[in-house]
């Protein structure tokens, strides 16, 4: 069963069998699909929407796990609100969200952190398009936290014959990962969009991965975490699949569509276009260079055309592919 923003009434599963509770916040796309997956797992699940009619403070006080899937612009107002009203120290905090938090340039997590100081964080991120879960195909997922048995917990509450739940240790790189893969996913929208065959798609998620690694070890994250699932892995799903929103946009930029027309169509939310403008910034700042993001910023901001940015990439001074090749 799956609860969408046009269905706001919430649902409360399995009331015969409460083993754990778990409350999911945001019936969007991704906490409908994710509160139906707790529920394949025999699980209590609530799912809270700002649309329906429950009151926040009576799903999130008994709750032992408070999943978010809000997206990156509703993080920090549900932040407060959940402050404003108060869980216990036990409850642990999933965060789903993949953004990054426009003032400050943090993660979800990070924000959520703050605000909860004592309470253990987990993140969620992997190749996870939401139709295909909803459609009960396979699918596998990350749960990172520095606080293992948080971590287990919510990988036991999640985990069922669809979906495969993997848990790590590296929190701010699974969050990373599945963050930076949305501004590459507009970029390889744009280059299936042009028809530029196989073999560009290839070069352009691989030398993606370095620039993604650049960003996240800088942030305080391991380069091997973006060899896994929540990195590499999203990266293929995220950037060859028309169902994600990120690809769409670059898909519609291709065929000489403004973003406005883009965003005006799109079915639900694209993070990479707010991602870019935080990434370009950030990467300016702490002089790291990310060729294919900044074109990507270009192209969002109308300050070149498809077929420029990629005339800019492939115009690049040569270079060794990897830098530290002749080191020594
Ligand atoms: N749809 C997908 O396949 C996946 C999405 N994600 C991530 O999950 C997040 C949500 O994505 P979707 O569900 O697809 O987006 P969506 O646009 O379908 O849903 C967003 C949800 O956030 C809620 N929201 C926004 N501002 C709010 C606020 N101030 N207070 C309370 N609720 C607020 C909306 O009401 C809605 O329920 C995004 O960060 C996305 O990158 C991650 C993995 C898969
Ligand atoms: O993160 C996703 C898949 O893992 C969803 O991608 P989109 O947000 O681009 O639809």
């Amino acid at each position: 069963m799956v609860n969408t923003e046009s269905q706001p009434s919430n649902f409360t599963g399995n009331e015969a069998t409460p083993a754990k509770i778990t409350t999911v916040l945001g019936a969007g796309a991704w906490g409908s699909t994710l509160a139906a997956v707790a529920e394949r797992s025999d699980h209590h699940v609530r799912l809270w929407s700002r649309r329906g009619e429950t009151p926040l403070e009576s799903v999130i006080q008994d709750a032992e796990i408070l999943l978010s899937a809000i997206s990156m612009k509703g993080v920090k107002p549900m932040i407060d609100r959940v402050k404003a009203i108060g869980i216990p120290e036990s409850t642990i905090i999933v965060t789903a969200t993949k953004g990054l938090d426009t003032e400050t340039a943090y993660t979800p997590s990070r924000l959520w952190q703050e605000a909860f100081p004592d309470h253990p964080i987990v993140v969620l991120s992997g190749p996870n398009l939401a139709k295909e879960i909803q459609n009960n195909l396979p699918a596998a997922t990350v749960m990172a936290s520095e606080d293992e048995a948080a971590a287990e917990a919510a990988q036991e509450m999640f985990a069922c014959e669809t979906f495969r739940v993997y848990i790590n240790a590296d929190p701010i790189g699974t969050e990373l990962g599945g963050t930076l893969k949305n501004v590459i996913a507009i970029a390889s929208g744009v280059c299936d969009g042009l028809h530029l065959g196989t073999n560009a798609k290839a070069a352009l998620l691989t030398r993606a991965l370095p620039e993604m690694i650049r960003i996240g070890t800088t942030l305080g994250a391991s380069s091997e975490t973006f060899f896994g699932l929540s990195g590499l892995g999203d990266l293929l799903a995220t950037c060859d699949s028309p169902l994600s929103r990120n690809y769409q946009v670059g898909y519609g930029l291709a065929q000489g569509k403004t973003l406005e027309e883009i965003l005006e169509h799109l079915e639900g939310t694209a993070e990479g276009v707010n991602t870019t403008q935080v990434l370009v910034r950030l990467a300016r700042k702490e002089q790291i260079p990310v060729p294919i993001s900044a074109q990507v910023y270009r192209l969002l901001k109308g300050k070149s055309t498809p077929q420029q940015a990629v005339e800019a990439l492939m115009a690049r001074e040569l270079k060794a592919e990897f830098d530290d090749l002749f080191d020594d």
